[in-house]
């Protein structure tokens, strides 16, 4: 096991430099990223604007475990506190799938159950990999099309903005 898709998300503090710290911290596992997103909060609705990102890692030597493992190492560098669920946050790394595997330990879901219904990891996750399949869920681009209009429109490009660290 070694491929994962991880959705990346920040709306506190330095955003960009703390997706950035993701391209840094994983360095060559680092397969592909998406453009960065500047998306309309869900969830809880009263919070900044998030920018978020979706990258493709590819690691023989890791495991599930491990991409879990090294997100959480980078959210904890990025000084995320654990407050609010779905609040405000400098650094959230979420291990979106790992291959074919399954999960029902509640630390780690797999796929990551919130994905069918987050244009905010649909919309730059098929970007990058336009006939990815979510296991268990079908096309990215059918779960995609079966959201609201008004959560793809949340979902804004911002080329502006790059996740290569030297840029
Ligand atoms: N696929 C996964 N990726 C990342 N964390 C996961 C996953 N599955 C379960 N978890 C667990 O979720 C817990 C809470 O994660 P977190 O605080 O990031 O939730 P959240 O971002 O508020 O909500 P959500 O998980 O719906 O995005 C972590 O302790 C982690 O172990
Ligand atoms: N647009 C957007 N909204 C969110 C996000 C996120 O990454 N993007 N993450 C949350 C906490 O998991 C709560 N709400």
């Amino acid at each position: 096991m070694s491929r994962a898709v991880l959705s990346l998300g920040s709306n506190l503090g330095d955003r960009l430099g703390f997706l950035r710290s993701v391209m840094t911290g994983l360095g060559p596992a680092v397969r592909a990223v998406s453009t960065v997103y500047e998306t309309k909060p869900w969830g809880v609705e009263d919070q900044p604007d998030f920018l978020n990102a979706v990258c493709v890692v590819d690691d023989p030597a890791r495991d599930h475990w491990a991409w879990l493992r090294a997100g959480q190492a980078l959210e904890r560098a990025a000084g995320r506190v654990r407050d609010l669920r779905w609040g405000p946050r400098t650094l959230d790394v979420d291990v979106v799938t790992v291959d074919g595997v399954t999960s029902d330990d509640p630390e780690l879901l797999l796929p990551h159950p919130g994905t069918p219904g987050r244009a905010s990891v649909l919309v730059p996750w098929l970007e990058i990999e336009p006939d990815a399949v979510l296991p268990g869920h079908g096309p990215v681009r059918d779960l995609l099309a079966a959201l609201p209009e008004a959560d793809r429109a949340g979902v804004h490009p911002r080329p502006d903005l790059s996740l290569r660290p030297d840029s």
